[in-house]
């Protein structure tokens, strides 16, 4: 028996049962309308937009299909993102800057304070990107991320760069079906991404695990940004917290498709009319599993609190502003090390 680390065991409440309801539930959206837009078809827009208002309603997950990402694109970044975690630790510790989290390898992620099962290679939309020095709201100095360089595989930061600008496509096209949904301008998202977003697209390998009952891939969580688009592979184990009856339930891999989320950024910005649901990822005795998440984020300027067309006196603001940037950098410090207090969360801005 080998021996159980306790940095990754979870608490009792948090362990997975490994026999799971499949989410059959979770609606498949197809994108073709938008993306193909040869004739302005309004009509079939308009349901689209209705299709993803219930979706993040009832579910805060959705996938989509016909999302205009090339196949073969992302049949490259993915056996790329296997060559690269298939090296021995010595190299791919070599594609680590620092202990601050971003960007590069690192093994020691902490979600919630328990150690996760995964190694994780991040790397920046932007490069460099602006973010604040510090966590404190009273100091205004900004320094910058920048990119790692890795040597191997091959072509790695060509295919990098490449499909994170199809990410990013495809993340804008959705915030413009979201903000439609939410009854605001198409474009109303757009001025926080356009200058400094601080976004990054991040590889993320789960190696087999002999006690998976213990431990868990990624602890639950719920993403912080404004939307996270992610392509899970045909072994499955991402587990979304159905929002009926609070179980959880895994969203079976459908080849080609990318699974969305909102994140809590678009939570605060709607004033609570998307929750940014909870989701986790369990592991497995016997398969390796990879996934890519990309993840949204805003500039680090960019200010979070709910839409003024969204609020009035019926439905008052429910959240106190705050900074992206200050937000960013205090999670990633409670991210990598193990503190004692509990992380940054959205609901610390709540308004009572
Ligand atoms: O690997 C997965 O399926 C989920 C990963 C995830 O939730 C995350 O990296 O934020
Ligand atoms: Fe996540």
């Amino acid at each position: 028996m080998e021996e159980v680390d306790q940095a990754f065991i979870q608490n009792p409440e948090n362990r997975p049962k490994l026999s799971i309801t499949q989410a059959e539930g979770i609606p498949v959206i197809n994108l073709s309308p938008i993306i193909h837009n040869t004739v302005q078809d309004s009509s079939a827009i308009q349901a689209l937009v209705k299709e993803i208002s219930s979706a993040c309603k009832e579910w805060g997950f959705f996938q989509v299909t016909n999302h205009g990402v090339p196949p073969t694109l992302r049949l490259k970044m993915e056996e790329a993102s296997k060559m690269f975690f298939a090296q021995s630790l010595e190299d791919k510790k070599k594609i680590t800057t620092d202990d601050t989290g971003l960007p590069g390898y690192h093994d020691t992620e902490h979600t919630k304070n328990v150690r996760d099962w995964k190694e994780v290679f991040d790397f920046l939309s932007n490069d460099p990107t602006l973010v604040p020095l510090n966590s404190d709201e009273h100091d205004d100095q900004v320094t910058y991320w920048t990119n790692p360089s890795p040597q191997y595989p091959p072509h790695f930061k060509v295919i990098l760069k490449e499909y994170i600008k199809e990410m990013e496509k495809l993340a804008f096209t959705l915030l413009e079906l979201i903000a439609l949904s939410l009854g605001v301008e198409a474009k109303r998202f757009e001025e926080f991404f356009i200058k400094d977003q601080t976004s990054f697209l991040r590889l993320n390998h789960y190696p087999p695990c002999p006690y998976p009952h213990l431990a868990l891939g990624a602890g639950p969580h719920k993403d912080s940004g404004a939307l996270t688009i992610l392509a899970q592979d045909e072994v499955g184990g991402l587990e979304v917290k159905r929002k009926t009856d609070q179980q959880w339930v895994l969203v079976k891999p459908t080849p080609d498709a990318y699974i969305i989320n909102v994140g809590d950024v678009i939570q605060v910005w709607s004033n609570d009319a998307y929750e940014s649901v909870e989701h986790r990822a369990i592991v497995s005795t016997e398969k390796e599993r990879f996934s890519i998440p990309f993840f949204l984020f805003p500039g680090y300027d960019a200010e979070v609190k709910p839409f003024e067309e969204l609020i009035n006196e019926q439905n008052p603001s429910k959240y106190r502003p705050y900074k992206w940037g200050k937000f960013l950098v205090h999670r990633k410090d409670s991210n990598i090390k193990k503190q004692d207090v509990e992380n940054l969360q959205i609901y610390h801005y709540k308004l009572p």
